[in-house]
């Protein structure tokens, strides 16, 4: 059975999806229509496991080109990123291009990047590396003078509710805090200073475009998302000069952009395509990450006891870095603002607790594939060209996996169950050949976000009209991944003061 149901499939998938499981009163599959094309979505995780394994019938390639196709790629570059390496790598990049050099299955540039990833952002070192560069940035951007005009809304001696009466606060807005800090240091990270130098709008100019970016994902008219688009044109102009430098002055750039590029190159991909690949990627890594360090922080405002234990674990994580004190002052070195990393990543409960239940709630992330061959999946016959969709936020509520309280925010579940991250069905961040490459980069990031904040600030609400409320999911705006509240949460930040002054 058909249902054409493309607008209420965008704007509130799930809503829809539960209406048609209790029509149709089982966990098969079932086909809709989304957009005009047959979409058999998928419930059960057998079905997801098995729509991941098969890799020779179900191919995720034509989402793939249509996300790019959305962000403006030309025909030939998305030709060229499934095309043989053997056939389209120009002559004068044949000796050096690693498409022919270290491609022993002739793979085709997108399904060898994936190793790529993996070399840059899965073994230990290279991540490693990747992270103190991160955590040396976080820390210039968190210092007190630094904080961002992009977050703070205002300055004032206030009697706050951290604790240290009298004392000056700034009034930031959470949403902003995160978004532009998560921006910021990842693409710091990533591409280096020499970025903002040559493009100084470019942060501007991606938060601009990333705000609204669903309206690019999902297509919708040019005429409907015209500043989106105007905002992701000018950083793709940034990106187009920054990758015109002599290679020399790129030195910063991240091994895995170095190669995306030179391989993007080789195969005679135009120097905007390339810059507007680059730049799907850029969302990609920052369109999650800082709305999840949202539902963390937001949570954490909201909940002064869990806060406090959040805090005790990262204390001990800094153990053998100076006082927040010091670590604010301007004379003092990033280095000395590290946190031991296995014991943030290792040995703090609480803090793994509020992140895996914010990926479990506020991710709205699929799988979806497309069938290239005819098969099956969970009895259901899969033709040419159907369209697959695993929506795993189905997953992550359903009461007979996380339990009768699976709609609720409650932490202390990973806690109870040391297993549940790794239950079938918690899945945040996908499976199969496109598991996530940024997995461990993305929880380290944040942690070190969370970490820093509030290593250095006590974080106080500010009082709201109505009173306090944690908000929202904002089921008014699509989403295809990582959640929006449905209000902004608005936080001071005050500077600790040092242990044994009475302000911890
Ligand atoms: C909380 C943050 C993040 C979440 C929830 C997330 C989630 C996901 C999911 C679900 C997929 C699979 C999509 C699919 O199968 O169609 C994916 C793919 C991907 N992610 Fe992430 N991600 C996050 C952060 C990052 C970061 C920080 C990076 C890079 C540093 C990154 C790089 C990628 C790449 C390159 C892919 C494509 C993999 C492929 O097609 O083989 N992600 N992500």
């Amino acid at each position: 059975m058909l249902v054409g149901h493309t607008l209420s499939f965008v704007r509130n998938p799930e809503t829809l999806i539960n209406n048609a499981f209790r029509f149709f009163g089982s966990n098969d599959p079932f086909a809709i229509v989304v957009a005009g094309r047959r979409t058999v979505i998928i419930r059960n995780v057998q079905d997801v496991a098995a729509l991941w394994r098969n890799t020779e019938d179900l191919s995720i390639d034509p989402f793939v080109t249509g996300v790019f196709n959305s962000f403006g790629m030309s025909s030939i570059g998305k030709f060229k990123l499934l095309a043989n390496p053997q056939e389209e790598v120009l002559d004068e990049f044949r000796a050096k291009s690693l498409l022919l050099q270290a491609n022993p299955h002739n793979k085709p540039f997108k399904d060898l990047e994936r190793e790529w990833y993996v070399a840059q952002l899965l073994a230990p070192e290279p991540l490693q590396m990747l992270l103190d560069k991160y955590n040396e940035i976080l820390n210039e951007s968190l210092a007190w003078r630094r904080l961002s005009a992009a977050y703070v809304l205002s300055a004032a001696a206030a009697s706050v509710g951290g604790g240290n009466g009298g004392q000056e606060a700034k009034t930031v807005s959470l949403q902003h805090f995160c978004r532009h800090t998560v921006a910021h240091c990842s693409i710091t990270t990533f591409f280096g200073h020499k970025l903002h130098e040559v493009a100084p709008s470019f942060e501007r100019d991606y938060e601009m475009f990333e705000k609204n970016s669903w309206k690019i994902f999902y297509r919708l008219p040019p005429v409907l998302a015209k500043d989106t688009h105007r905002a992701k044109d000018r950083a793709v102009d940034g990106l187009v000069r920054y990758f015109a430098l002599p290679q020399a002055e790129r030195h910063e750039l991240a091994w895995i952009f170095h190669t995306n590029t030179a391989e993007l190159q080789a195969l005679g991909v135009p120097d905007r395509d390339i810059a507007g690949f680059i730049m799907v990627i850029i969302w990609a890594i920052n369109n999650n990450a800082h709305r999840m360090a949202f539902w963390i922080f937001a949570y954490l405002v909201h909940n002064p006891a869990y806060f406090a234990l959040v805090r005790q674990e990262i204390d001990a994580a800094f153990a053998s870095a100076p006082s927040p004190a010091l670590a604010n002052s301007s004379s003092s070195s990033s280095s000395s603002s590290k946190p031991d990393m296995d014991v943030l990543v290792s040995a703090c409960p609480h803090l793994d607790g509020v992140w895996f239940e914010a990926m479990r709630l506020y991710n709205a992330t699929s799988a979806i594939r497309e069938a290239k061959h005819a098969c099956s999946i969970g009895g259901k016959a899969i033709h040419v060209g159907d369209q697959l969709i695993a929506p795993f936020r189905q997953f992550h509520t359903n009461p007979a996996i996380f339990g009768a309280d699976a709609a609720v925010f409650r932490p202390d579940r990973f806690l109870e169950d040391k297993g549940l991250a790794r239950r079938k069905g918690y899945s945040p961040f996908g499976g199969g050949h496109t598991y996530c490459p940024g997995r461990l980069f993305a929880q380290r990031e944040i942690y070190l976000l969370v970490a820093a904040t509030l290593r250095r600030y006590d974080v106080g609400l500010v009082p709201r009209r109505g009173g306090a409320r944690m908000p929202e999911v904002d089921r008014d705006t699509p989403s295809p991944a990582a959640m929006s509240p449905d209000e902004d949460v608005l936080v001071t930040l005050t500077p600790r003061l040092p242990q044994g002054a009475g302000a911890v």
